[in-house]
């Protein structure tokens, strides 16, 4: 089949690629110059593993790249996978997907053949409105066949191919037996080979399982949270606990590591639009507001608990550790954002370290020093904030040597708890 991704980011860009290594022909059109660039030469614009492989692998054969959206009526399906930030008061932005919309409208006004716009990027159930209005906009007057489906993704950063190869679910959200067809007939050498549930609905729908997806599984991350707050006031070990509550299906073993909370560029993003969008509608929804609130707490407790044991002002302190999580080069809404900001109040001198985010967060915070290992970091540093779960962070060990005062305040369990330093767990 043939198809275009609107929107190389990191949806697009996976999208894209996984699409071509299905066997379909893809054309991926993004306006940034740069982004497809480096797409026509081979190269995945973010680090996502196995990505760049794909990439080469396909570019120039049934992937190509381009800005332009004059050849969008030769497919027979696009998808739209453009960004759809936080406004101010939480709701998101779609201005730039309708705008993507519009042009995707304009460019097939006058195809006389039939087509899918899907909409993948997420967006809460009142703007699927505004998005099949911004298409209609686009067509103006042409009698085309154009429908608007929504197929929310689920993948993760950091496994977003493995993911996006291997979903547990996909979902179709449609208004016409046409559409569900065409789908279909996109996810079909997926659906071929995987035991995927395939979870068949309308636009909006879709779009809501998308939030309630999101928004369950912060809440449950924010649940542990507070309890694991809890337990380090009895001097428990919170992952003792969640072990052992794990242990009920009902419950699950997965998402359950406490810590300094959740970040990236989906919770945070989508757990805010879903209360906006449900205030915006009359309801005030009191446990989605709650799981923010025990979030944004997370980053000051690290902060406290390094408190206890140094005076960081004037005093070097070691941030291992800036993507929102591991093997990503991610930094939106990462946790080391707000532990940044606190040390820089406290007055320490912050030096950085990640893998592989390093230049990410510079750009958000270039006044702070950055090392190329985490054992640079924490040469001299009295203190040590660990925000990220990289796996490197287990072996430090020797490392810690190095350090002024070796306090370590860890929030998320992946020290290992050695000899000769003062070790804090956030929830432990
Ligand atoms: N990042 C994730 O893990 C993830 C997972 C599931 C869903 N989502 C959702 O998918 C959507 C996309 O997220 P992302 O992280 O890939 O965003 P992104 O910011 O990484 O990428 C968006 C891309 O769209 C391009 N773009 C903007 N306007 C355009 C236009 N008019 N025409 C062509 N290209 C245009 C940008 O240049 C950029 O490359 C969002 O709604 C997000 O919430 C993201
Ligand atoms: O037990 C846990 C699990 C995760 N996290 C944190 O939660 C955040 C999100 O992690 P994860 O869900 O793995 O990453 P994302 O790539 O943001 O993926 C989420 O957001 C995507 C975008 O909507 C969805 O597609 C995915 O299904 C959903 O898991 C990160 O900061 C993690 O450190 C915890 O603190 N404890």
């Amino acid at each position: 089949m043939n198809i275009n991704v609107v929107g190389s980011g990191y949806v697009g860009t996976t999208l894209a690629a996984c699409l071509a290594d299905l066997g379909h022909d893809v054309t991926a059109i993004d306006i940034d110059e740069d982004v497809v660039a480096e797409l026509n030469a081979g190269r995945a614009p973010i680090h996502e593993p196995g990505l760049d492989e794909l990439v080469a692998e396909h570019a120039g054969e049934n992937l190509q790249a381009t800005t332009a959206y004059e050849n969008v009526a030769d497919a027979e399906a696009t998808f739209l996978a453009i960004q759809t930030p936080s406004r101010e008061d939480g709701s998101i932005d779609v201005a730039p997907l309708e705008a993507a919309a519009e042009m995707t409208g304009e460019a097939l006004a006058d195809a006389d053949s039939d087509h899918l716009v899907i909409v993948k990027s997420t967006i809460t159930p009142p703007k699927v409105d505004e998005i099949r209005d911004a298409v209609a906009e686009g067509l103006g007057e042409s009698s085309s066949r154009v429908e608007v489906a929504t197929n929310p993704e689920f993948l993760r950063e950091g496994t977003a191919v493995e993911d996006f190869l291997a979903p547990q679910k996909v979902v179709f959200g449609t208004d016409s037996a046409w559409a569900t067809d065409r789908l279909e007939a996109v996810y079909a050498p997926l659906l071929a080979d995987h035991d995927t549930h395939v979870v068949q609905t309308g636009p909006e729908t879709a779009t809501m399982i998308k939030y309630a997806n999101n928004a369950f599984l912060a809440t449950k991350i924010s649940l542990i949270n507070d309890l694991g707050n809890v337990c380090k006031e009895f001097g428990i070990d919170a992952y003792e606990v969640a072990d052992a509550i794990g242990l009920d299906d009902r419950i699950g073993e997965q998402f359950l590591r406490s810590g300094v909370g959740w970040g990236g560029s989906c919770f945070p993003k989508d757990v805010a639009a879903i209360i906006a969008a449900a205030r915006e509608a009359g309801y005030d929804p009191a446990v989605l507001d709650a799981a923010v609130e025990v979030n944004d707490r997370q980053p000051e407790r690290l902060l406290e608990l390094l408190d206890e044991h140094v005076d960081v002002e004037g005093k070097r302190v070691a941030v291992l550790g800036l993507a929102f999580k591991p093997g990503t080069d991610d930094t939106r809404n990462s946790r080391a954002i707000p532990v940044i900001e606190g040390l820089k109040e406290r007055g320490a001198d912050v030096v950085g370290y990640d893998p592989v985010a390093t230049e990410n967060m510079r750009e958000q915070f270039p006044e702070i020093e950055y090392a190329d290992s985490a054992g640079e970091a924490l040469e001299w540093a009295s203190g040590a904030l660990v925000v990220t779960d990289w796996d490197e962070f287990a072996a430090l060990d020797e490392a810690f040597d190095a350090m002024e005062e070796s306090v370590v305040v860890d929030g998320r369990r992946v020290v290992e708890r050695g000899e000769g330093i003062t070790y804090e767990g956030l929830t432990w």
